[in-house]
């Protein structure tokens, strides 16, 4: 086990707070987002941040204008599960399953260590909402044990209510009712089958999300808190709801908001230059977070499209997806669209410049739309997205689903005209505004929901 470390300056830390990351697709950097911002707020604690190399060093790496140096967070490297030498099968999700497997132990070891190099005891326990074995690593050592929830807390929500789900619709035939409303679960409305996240009830329940998830619900309520990246106001209802179900929830988001998150200035801030000379509202935002690869089809698709229609665009495209793309696409694009492997995507959606985003519809995505007020067109690929994605065009009215489901010329096209130049779209505006603004509001000091549930947070973690 590698370890680095950033001892606390005081030297007098009182309260030990362990965070446990899920190292895989954006769950670690939010989690350290809120590591950094409690560990500014309470600079007598000491917070250590359990991860693999591999993702901390991605993490850890991007240092942010107005965070803190962390000087009281101490970087606690731990093993990966992949065996020296070990040669991949091409699994689905072989490395989180070999992760998932080793974790347990792998965490313990660290905490030990880490206990014996400060000398102080563990005082409280954070893990993601996937790692639900902290849960029995808190009640070992007498902590308590607080939960992130990465996702919206509708996804959470769902996932609690697994099990009813599974009695109400039925397993054996599901697929035959994929269109079925959930109306037994309070609170929940528009939300039909095929939109639940796979391995609850469709897909394959054997797969080791479906077991993680599953297994997360049912232990969940034995959290001192749950907390996650939203906002109250978003849908009081199923905060209420929760509460009830887990005893203590609450939102403290949208983290970028919360914390202040500024990207740093970087080689791919020329896309921020570019936007200053484009008209308010005139460009569409591409891209598709970190873990999701749309098919070769897809991206030439989506490519035609963005070169055929009255928008100018910037996409974010990883290399490998780039390579998809027709040879000369881009210098033919020249001056209409830029495509760039990474962008600053909090200050590109913030930019006047940009209209609307074509996304995938991961929460974090989804959520900084919603505070950037930037109406959305998305094609959900996995996990929570389909969820998000119906929540953004039957619940909340702002943005709209590609048709059929895949990215298609015509399909994408037809969403454009009608995100940028419709009358759905003046609707999906609208509504963004509003809750683009109660986002903002929930951050506001100093009585923003998000700042006191904030509160709460430091206050449950840094108990002693
Ligand atoms: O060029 C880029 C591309 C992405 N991002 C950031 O990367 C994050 C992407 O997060 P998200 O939209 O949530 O996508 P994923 O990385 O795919 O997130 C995974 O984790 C999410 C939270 O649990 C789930 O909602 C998703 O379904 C799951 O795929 C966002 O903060 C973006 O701002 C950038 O800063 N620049």
């Amino acid at each position: 086990m590698a370890m680095t470390t950033t001892t606390p300056s005081d030297g007098s830390a009182a309260s030990h707070v362990a965070f446990f990351a899920f190292p895989f697709s954006t769950h670690a950097a939010p989690l350290l987002h809120i590591t950094r911002h409690l560990a500014a707020s309470a600079p007598t604690t000491l917070f250590s941040f359990f991860n693999t190399t591999k993702s901390s060093s991605s993490i850890f790496s991007v240092s942010r204008e107005g965070e803190t140096n962390d000087t009281n967070i101490r970087r606690c490297d731990v093993w990966d599960g992949v065996p020296e030498g070990y040669v991949f099968k091409g699994k689905p999700q072989e490395d989180i399953e070999l992760f998932m497997t080793s974790a347990p132990e792998a965490f313990r070891k660290a905490v030990a260590v880490t206990e014996a190099e400060t000398g102080r005891r563990v005082s409280c326990m954070v893990s993601d909402g996937f790692l639900w074995f902290v849960g029995q690593m808190a009640e070992e050592a007498a902590v308590p044990w607080v939960v992130f929830w990465t996702s919206g807390e509708h996804s959470l929500y769902i996932h609690i209510n697994t099990d009813l789900i599974r009695e109400r619709i039925g397993i054996e035939g599901a697929d035959s009712r994929r269109n079925q409303v959930l109306t037994f679960i309070p609170g929940i409305s528009n939300i039909r089958v095929q939109d639940l996240p796979d391995g609850v009830i469709l897909g394959n329940l054997e797969s080791i999300f479906s077991k993680m998830l599953h297994q997360m619900g049912r232990v969940l309520h034995r959290a001192d808190l749950v907390f996650t990246n939203s906002f109250q106001e978003l849908d009081p209802v199923v905060t209420v709801e929760l509460n009830s179900k887990l005893g203590r929830f609450i939102s403290v988001g949208p983290v970028n908001l919360l914390t202040q998150q500024k990207q740093l200035k970087d080689s791919s801030d020329s896309c921020l230059r570019w936007l200053d000379e484009q008209e308010t509202g005139s460009v569409a935002y591409v891209g598709f977070g970190s873990v999701v690869r749309p098919s070769k089809d897809e991206i030439i698709a989506l490519g035609e499209a963005l070169e055929e229609s009255r928008v100018k665009f910037l996409w974010s495209l990883r290399e490998d997806l780039k390579a998809f793309l027709p040879e000369g696409y881009v210098e033919r694009n020249k001056g209409k669209g830029m495509v760039l492997p990474w962008v600053p995507q909090v200050k590109v959606l913030e930019h006047r410049a940009v209209g609307v985003s074509i996304i995938h519809f991961g929460w974090n995505s989804v959520l900084e739309c919603m505070a950037a007020q930037v109406p959305m067109i998305g094609r959900p690929f996995l996990g929570d997205q389909k969820l998000n994605g119906q929540l953004v065009e039957a619940v909340w009215e702002i943005g709209v689903q590609v048709e059929g489901g895949v990215f298609t010329r015509d399909g994408v096209r037809k969403c454009l005209e009608l995100v940028l130049h419709g009358d759905k779209g003046k609707k999906f505006k609208k509504n963004i505004v509003r809750l683009g603004k109660l986002a903002q509001e929930a951050v506001r000091p100093p009585k923003g929901s998000s700042l006191v549930n904030f509160t709460t947070l430091l206050e449950i973690v840094t108990k002693r």
